[in-house]
């Protein structure tokens, strides 16, 4: 047999697509430390402090279409769409629809796609508590973040909080944004925050659909 380059091996270990699927049915979340591969995470951060050194990220904002509106005591983020561009790109939405297929697999979620922004949060910005989706829209259901920032201190706040679905005042984890950990949770029911950074914080938001998405028209925030 011959071995697989290192630039194609998958960034997940096959047990920690188990250790998801479960997370998910029992509590509706998953967070796992180092499931990314740190080489990717440090390709990805490097592209993401690229576009933000030369000014190609957009203001993110809330709501769709027309309703859509920037809202820096929402949301104070500036993203950019993954499109396949680059390599590292690629290797992560190969693995995306690698996850998207053992979902499938093993929860009938019927997801068809795989939508994803690069996030920067500049110093002193944040996210309010919000659902990533309206119950019952059928539009984004399961949401997805990887964390790029190696060695991130213990003081530089950003961490995402996530609530319980059944009482969005209680905290049921606080999860540092330190580069190779990926979170993922139910879009519809369960609320998150993140709290505000300290220093620049770099991350991976995304999210499988069961429809097509909207030209990368972000859904609302709430
Ligand atoms: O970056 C994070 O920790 C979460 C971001 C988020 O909630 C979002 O983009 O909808
Ligand atoms: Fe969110």
């Amino acid at each position: 047999m011959i071995a697989s380059p290192a630039h194609s091996s998958p960034i997940f270990e096959p047990a920690a697509h188990t250790a998801l699927v479960e997370a998910l049915v029992e509590q509706g979340w998953y967070v796992g430390a180092n499931v990314i591969d740190p080489a990717l995470c440090h390709a990805l951060h490097g592209e993401l402090l690229h576009m933000a050194e030369h000014d190609v990220l957009s203001e993110a904002g809330i709501g769709r279409g027309q309703q859509h509106l920037l809202r820096k005591d929402i949301r104070g983020d500036a993203i950019h769409w993954l499109d396949r561009e680059s390599e590292a790109q690629r290797r992560y939405l190969n693995a995306m629809s690698e996850l998207q297929h053992s979902l499938n697999q093993a929860l009938f979620l019927g997801l068809f796609e795989y939508e994803a922004h690069f996030a920067h949060y500049p110093s002193g910005a944040f996210y309010q508590r919000h659902l990533d989706s309206f119950r019952g829209r059928a539009n984004r259901v399961i949401s997805t973040v990887s964390y790029l920032n190696p060695n991130w201190p213990t003081d530089g706040g950003g961490e995402m909080i996530i609530y319980h679905p059944d009482s969005p005042e209680q905290e049921v984890a606080r999860v540092v944004p330190e580069a190779g950990t990926f979170a993922c949770f139910l879009s519809e029911t369960i609320p998150h925050e993140v709290l505000p950074t300290q220093q620049p914080r770099a991350s991976i938001a995304g999210w499988f659909r069961r429809n097509a998405s909207m030209g990368g028209v972000l859904d609302p925030a709430r």
